[in-house]
């Protein structure tokens, strides 16, 4: 049962969710330490502390050696979804109980929210949140899962429409609890059949994200979910996870960050599962017989230059083929990953560079709008940084490979 509303509770209060039960002087993150222990959260050499440009973080407070267990959330410490609204996503389901339990007279997971990120902060990370100004400054590629991500919240507002009005709880609210669902929450299946769904982790949520390859293990065990060292960590380092071999587009619209990997800052190297994504360029380009034909196989749309690599990726090979080959020498590429003839790379790399100077000149323009732009904001360094960052890595993936020799 969840627990009940605080009676005319006072609603929309963006800046400080109705979380701040811990007494401001105390320090949050060591009382909802103690508190995820209580709960039977494993805990060992790690503490939560602020990092630049990532809000809060994990970091080790003694050398943890591969392979060591760092993290340990039992199934019973999850804050799963009540089960009062039926016909809502997942998603919405896990937001209106965090909702419900956090204007609760007696909110169950106080401690907790009391370390989230405030709506402040979506507002300034989350593209969604963004003035239409801002928004529309976004890389072609963001647009389209920035809209989905957007009809999302609208059909998840319209499915608790009802139950908020019921209960004096305000589209504010739902919309607050929906980001810290979209940025924090975890996929959970009971073991022996039962139904699975998102559910909460504490403390494993002050974990931020590496690329593939280069963080720290997440298990989903039949009992819970466990965090362990993918190699030696010295004391003082900050212990990452991969939330997904995400492209900078998904992480953007999805968590509100772009990832810079890299040892060295001011060197960043790609990350290595990110894309530059082409359908903008290359769709209008090809032929509705060749789109249609593109199609019948899955090879409609997905197109990408692949920065880790400096590489056009396999299904951009495969769409301009399918422009400049006959049918037979296309199939035979399809199947086989290689030209039955000579060698076509030069040629696709020819039918391909006049698109990417294209996009390269429309990074050039929205530099100078960024910049105009930038100049009469107040308060909204993180986003143009977000925007500067992303358009400057397209930039220089673009000529990357422009530059690079046939
Ligand atoms: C699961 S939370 C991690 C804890 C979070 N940093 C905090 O302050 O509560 C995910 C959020 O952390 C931030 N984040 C995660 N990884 C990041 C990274 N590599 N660089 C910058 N921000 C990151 C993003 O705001 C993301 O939505």
């Amino acid at each position: 049962m969840p627990p009940r509303l605080a009676k005319r509770t006072k609603l929309s209060e963006p800046e400080a969710p109705a979380n701040a039960v811990v007494a401001p002087n105390e320090d949050k993150h060591a009382a909802f330490t103690a508190w995820s222990k209580e709960r039977g959260v494993e805990i060992r050499d790690v503490k939560p502390a602020k990092l630049p440009g990532r809000g809060l973080g994990l970091v080790t407070t003694a050398k943890i050696k591969a392979g060591a267990r760092i993290i340990f959330v039992p199934e019973k410490a999850m804050f799963k979804p009540y089960n009062f609204l039926t016909n809502v996503s997942p998603q919405a389901q896990l937001a209106v109980s965090l909702l419900v339990d956090c204007k609760a007279a007696q909110p169950t997971i106080a401690p907790w929210a009391a370390t989230w990120p405030t709506d402040s902060d979506f507002e300034h990370s989350m593209p969604l949140r963004w003035p239409d100004a801002l928004r529309c400054l976004v890389p072609p590629p963001v647009e389209q899962p920035l809209q989905r991500q957007e009809e999302d919240l609208t059909k998840d507002l319209d499915a608790v429409y009802d139950f908020l009005a019921a209960s004096e709880l305000s589209d504010d609210d739902f919309r607050y609890y929906w980001f810290i669902v979209n940025s924090r929450s975890f996929h959970w299946k009971p073991p022996r059949g039962k139904a699975g769904s998102m559910v909460m982790c504490p403390f494993i949520d002050y974990i931020n994200h590496a690329p593939s390859g280069t963080a720290c293990n997440v298990f989903e065990r039949a009992n819970g979910y466990e965090v362990v060292a993918d190699r030696d960590y010295a004391a003082g380092e900050e212990i990452l996870a991969t939330y997904g071999a995400h492209s900078n587009d998904k992480l953007l619209v999805h968590y509100g960050f772009i990832c810079h990997s890299g040892p060295d800052s001011n060197h960043p190297t790609p990350n290595p599962d990110d894309d530059i994504r082409l359908d903008h360029i290359l769709l209008p380009a090809l032929t509705p017989t060749i789109r249609t034909q593109l199609q019948d196989v899955g090879f409609l749309g997905g197109y990408a230059l692949l920065p880790a690599t400096n590489e056009l990726c396999f299904k951009t090979q495969v769409a301009v083929r399918a422009m400049l080959l006959t049918c037979n020498e296309w199939e035979y590429f399809v199947a086989n990953g290689e030209d039955l003839g000579e060698d076509q790379s030069n040629a696709v790399r020819n039918f391909m560079e006049p698109l990417l100077s294209q996009y390269l000149a429309e990074a050039a323009e929205n530099f100078v709008r960024i910049a105009f732009r930038r100049e009469d904001a107040i308060d909204m360094n993180n986003e143009f940084g977000l925007l500067d960052t992303r358009w400057t890595q397209i930039a220089q993936a673009l000529e990357d490979f422009l530059n690079s020799a046939h």
